[in-house]
């Protein structure tokens, strides 16, 4: 912790102006997108007709795929330019988000919810349609990119920056940050010695130690055991409060039904159901 206060009071020098993160943009539209529960705070989010493509290069298509023929094929087409595929991984997706929403994102493996976080948070972009953010969204595990050759210490004070906190800040909430994520003594060992749980909570603990407009948790929770769940959810809560809007993938329903207040079904990358998450939930318990 001295080497780290030593550090910080070096960096305070040059100590850069974080800009505002407010990024309103215009929704370009007088009607509202489909689908979701009435709500009475301010759109955080709009996603309007969203498509994701990904393209994949040098993959066979169905077609030149399966038997010795095509395989020569294949060979000799790898000569000129690469095969291309593409999966149409959101198709068409619209809803709005509000101050105070936690909204869960739920479907099957492939229906589309990490892309479409990716999408929101605004590291992929849209094939067509429109994400519109009120603030800076961040994803958790990606703004905050931790690295595993460094201790917990560096990732928590270089994570901090990243979020554009300042050293003052940093040093206030260091403690918490440690306190929060239970990993003890091993916040001086580099990450790579850490297992995947721990691995999740310090980035839960540091993405969270300052508010978000819009915070995005891609299965964070999923690692953690009950008393992390419990404080996490918790935090959730308070997050929401402090009137940033949360999306949280996760598989565990429980989770989801615990901490969110509305749920996005997803299948097959396009939206099966928005709403409630007690009438969501059981939709998709059905099925
Ligand atoms: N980088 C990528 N390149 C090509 N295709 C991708 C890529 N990432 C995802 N996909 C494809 O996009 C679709 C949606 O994937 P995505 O990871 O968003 O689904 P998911 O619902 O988050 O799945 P899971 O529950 O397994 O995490 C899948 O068909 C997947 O194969």
């Amino acid at each position: 912790m001295a080497e780290l206060t030593e550090e910080l009071s070096h960096v305070k020098a040059e100590e850069p102006d974080v800009p505002s993160n407010k990024d309103v943009k215009v929704y370009p539209r007088d009607e509202k997108p489909a689908g979701g529960p009435e709500h009475s705070g301010t759109p955080t989010v709009i996603v309007d007709d969203l498509h994701i493509i990904y393209r994949v290069y040098g993959a066979a298509s169905d077609a030149e795929r399966g038997n010795a023929a095509n395989a020569l094929l294949r060979l000799v087409r790898r000569q000129g330019r690469p095969q291309m595929r593409e999966v149409h991984a959101i198709k068409g997706v619209s809803f709005v988000a509000h101050h105070g929403d936690a909204i869960g994102v739920i479907g099957r493996n492939g229906s589309g919810k990490s892309t479409l976080l990716r999408a929101i948070a605004g590291l992929l972009p849209p094939h067509s349609g429109a994400v519109y953010t009120d603030g800076q969204p961040s994803l958790l595990g990606v703004n905050a990119a931790l690295m595993r050759d460094l201790t917990g210490e560096r990732n928590i004070v270089l994570g901090c920056y990243a979020m554009g906190m300042k050293p003052s800040q940093v040093k206030e909430k260091y403690s918490e940050i440690v306190g929060f994520s239970g990993i003890g003594e091993f916040v001086q060992f580099p990450m790579s010695t850490y297992s995947s749980g721990m691995g999740a909570r310090l980035r839960f603990a540091i993405a969270s130690a300052k508010s978000h407009d819009v915070l995005l948790i891609d299965e964070a929770l999923a690692t953690g055991d009950r008393e992390f769940k419990r404080k996490s959810q918790e935090r959730i809560k308070l997050m929401r409060q402090e009137a940033g809007t949360v999306f949280l993938v996760a598989h565990n329903l429980d989770v989801i039904e615990e901490t969110c207040n509305r749920v996005i079904w997803l299948h097959k990358g396009k939206i099966k159901m928005d709403g409630p998450p007690k009438e969501v939930l059981t939709a998709y318990n059905r099925v």
